[in-house]
């Protein structure tokens, strides 16, 4: 049956694809961004955009019901806006939590006033900290090594409080490290930009374009195999289908949480490695200091999310990952010698 969503942080990365599901499976999708960190060329055609914050979600919320009858203005959120680097966050803390908890603060004020009560929120492999048994499953200790990590698991506290208090059904998707590009059957593409970038895959690619010398390493001293820090790539068409499941996964006063991830662990060399085989490109790299705030290994146990919501990853090997990612970054590059837009 069709749906009407309001998607938060929709001309993001994530957001963005998953709005883009959405509309192919025939939703009507509200984009709410503030072009803080997001682009409004990536918002996809066909869904409904207001530029505004996440504390102004109240007014839409309060709109005339989504299927005619007194019904809300809408079926359930999606709630993608927040601050989201790892570095960043150690030097400016007080920015996480002004986003992250206050935003969805608002957010949640504004869905029980409006008697929304289904949400999907974008949680992350980041509120595990180091981890003690890997892959990681859902009830492993969270104990997050920087501040947006720890934004992020205080929302999800939050959320568990609204699911147990006043009934709101939710899921909070704990993604490992998303990458990739997608592209819709009618031609959209969507894929990773960050303006500064700081993710390990962009950067790489950009090394084998030409537009950086070197890639650099941040840190070669982890107790990890070959010294890099070791993660789980998700491909972000995998990653947004999870979303669309979610929907209908949780019951009513129900806090499902479901980690999204491959369950396969690469180093940095290792993605490096893969980037140099995908494109043909040398990339030279050189070592740097660690970055603040970077756990040594973080692999998902995604069995929860299998039996739960039923996902199946189609895109799982790394080098599909990457070869869409370089795809969508040649294209970018293209594009943007050719004088238009990303
Ligand atoms: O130029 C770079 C950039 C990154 N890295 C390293 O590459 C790995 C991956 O870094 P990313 O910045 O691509 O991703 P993170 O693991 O820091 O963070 C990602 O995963 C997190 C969960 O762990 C959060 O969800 C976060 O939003 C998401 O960006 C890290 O070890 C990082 O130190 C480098 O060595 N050089």
């Amino acid at each position: 049956m069709s749906g009407r969503y309001l998607v938060t942080g929709g001309a993001g990365y994530v957001g963005s694809v998953v709005a883009a599901h959405l509309l192919e499976a025939g939703h009507r999708v509200t984009v709410l961004d503030d072009l803080s960190t997001g682009f409004r060329e990536a918002v996809p055609a066909g869904a409904e955009f207001v530029e505004g914050r996440v504390q102004d979600a109240a007014r839409l919320l309060d709109g005339p019901p989504a299927a005619g009858g007194d019904g809300p203005a809408y079926d359930a959120v999606l709630h993608f806006a927040a601050s989201s680097q790892v570095g960043e966050s150690v030097v400016r803390p007080e920015k996480y939590w002004s986003n992250n908890v206050g935003g969805t603060m608002a957010l949640l004020d504004a869905m029980r006033g409006a008697g929304v009560r289904t949400l999907v929120f974008s949680s992350t492999a980041a509120t595990y900290g180091e981890p003690e048994e890997v892959p990681i499953p859902e009830d492993a200790p969270t104990a997050p090594t920087n501040p947006y990590g720890a934004s992020k698991l205080a929302v999800d506290h939050m959320i568990a409080g609204e699911c147990a208090a006043h009934g709101l059904a939710a899921v909070s998707l704990r993604y490992f490290n998303v990458a990739g590009a997608y592209r819709g059957p009618s031609g959209t593409v969507l894929g990773e930009r960050h303006d500064p970038e700081s993710h390990l895959i962009p950067l790489v690619l950009d090394v084998a374009l030409g537009r950086r010398e070197a890639i650099s390493v941040y840190g070669d001293d982890y107790p990890t195999p070959d010294g890099t820090c070791v993660r789980d790539y998700i491909h972000v068409a995998d990653l947004a289908e999870a979303h669309l499941l979610a929907l209908v996964a949780a019951e009513a006063g129900e806090h499902l949480v479901c980690n999204l991830g491959n369950g396969n662990g690469f180093s940095v060399r290792e993605v490096i490695r893969t980037v140099r085989e995908v494109t043909g490109h040398p990339i030279p790299e050189k070592v740097a200091p660690r970055r603040g705030g970077d756990p040594a290994f973080l692999v998902a146990s995604a069995d929860r999310a299998r039996r739960r919501l039923g996902w199946r990853p189609s895109r799982p090997e790394l080098k599909d990952i990457v070869a869409d990612a370089w795809a969508f970054a040649r294209g970018r590059e293209t594009r943007s010698t050719s004088g238009g837009g990303a």
